[in-house]
């Protein structure tokens, strides 16, 4: 496609080579970005242990603790003073004995995710709590559903499993859950749980449809300690060459009723955003920026490698390019001091 004649001026230079008179000025560069960071597309993922005066470190998680619920509130306040409008749930539990086959846990009426759901919303009433949806966090195998004897995963079992626990986070207030374990099925289970739970109309689907297996989980593995026991999660997430895969997975979770849909990891995916911007072009698409990512951009900074700041609006800005419009970041206290809008 052309857009400036293609002539040649009297001097004899060709009109269409002068792109510089476009982006030689601050604010005509800025003309130039289709779309731009703003604080609204940011989602802060909240690591919530089950012990509420605790505050732990992740020593692979520059910056990012885990908190009890009675550290929680003010540790959010400061943020929502900055703008922050949404944070995704993780569940935390290091006591003893919670885990079991089933990830009992995950629901417990009294457990961190529920719990830190009611106490968010009490406090901050507009803040858009979404809850990642998955059991590797609270089974004793570390897996992400149900396990056949022979140690495979029941799918059947699991997306119902998941299906209740979704229901059980949007009746404690959730806006939104995000099932992130990629069983086969589980986005028509929950979808059809929260219908007849009456809360369709009122929870956001956000599927983890794209969520490729690799090496840049590690970090959130030690925050949340859910590495699994035995195995690895191959049979469920996507091989990260598969790109087929991930745009029948993309356009399965919009069929099955997914109302926003996440490529996770994202700076190496950007493919896969791109996919899923022309795939789901009428839903939101949200990028994961994992901790691996994070790590990494902080590992290089502290090398003296690259500029953190820089860095970090380089790759979230090439998340946008390709088409994400929501951002799950751990840089999002950062971007709410460096963002003005
Ligand atoms: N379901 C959530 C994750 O697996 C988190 C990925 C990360 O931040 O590494
Ligand atoms: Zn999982
Ligand atoms: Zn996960």
């Amino acid at each position: 496609m052309v857009h400036q004649a293609e002539f040649l001026a009297p001097t004899g230079t060709n009109i269409s080579s002068v792109l510089q008179g476009g982006y030689n000025h601050p604010l005509s560069r800025e003309w130039q970005s289709e779309r731009q960071l703003t604080k609204n597309m940011f989602i802060f993922p909240l690591f919530i242990l089950d012990d509420e005066n605790e505050e732990l470190d992740i020593a692979s998680l520059p910056n990012i603790k885990r908190r009890g619920l009675n550290k929680l509130v003010p540790y959010v306040d400061s943020l929502v003073q900055k703008g922050l409008r949404a944070v995704i749930l993780f569940g935390v539990p290091l006591k003893e004995g919670v885990k079991d086959e089933l990830g009992t846990a995950a629901d417990d009426p009294e457990g961190p995710v529920i719990a830190g759901i009611k106490l968010l919303r009490q406090n901050f009433p507009d803040l858009f709590i979404m809850c990642d949806v998955c059991l590797c966090e609270y089974t004793d195998h570390g897996h992400c559903g149900v396990l056949n004897e022979d140690g495979s995963l029941n799918r059947e079992k699991s997306s119902l499993r998941l299906g209740a626990v979704a229901v059980n986070y949007a009746k404690a207030g959730a806006n939104s859950v995000a099932p992130s374990d990629m069983v086969d099925g589980r986005v028509r289970d929950i979808k059809l749980g929260l219908i007849e739970a009456g809360l369709a109309h009122k929870c956001l689907l956000m599927a983890y449809s794209a969520k490729f297996s690799g090496g840049l989980y590690g970090p959130f593995r030690d925050a949340a300690g859910s590495a699994p026991s035995h195995g690895d999660r191959k049979c469920y997430q996507l091989p990260p060459t598969g790109s087929g895969l991930a745009r029948r997975a993309l356009t399965r979770d919009i069929l099955e009723g997914a109302d926003a849909v996440i490529v996770k990891p994202s700076t190496f995916y950007l493919d896969i955003l791109s996919d899923a911007a022309r795939l789901c072009k009428d839903y939101p698409i949200c990028a994961y920026h994992v901790s691996g990512e994070y790590a990494m951009l902080h590992a290089a900074a502290e090398k003296g490698v690259v500029d953190l700041k820089q860095i970090a609006f380089e790759s979230h800005n090439g998340l946008l390019r390709a088409g994400a419009r929501l951002i799950i970041s751990y840089f999002t206290p950062e971007f709410l001091e460096w963002l003005e809008v």
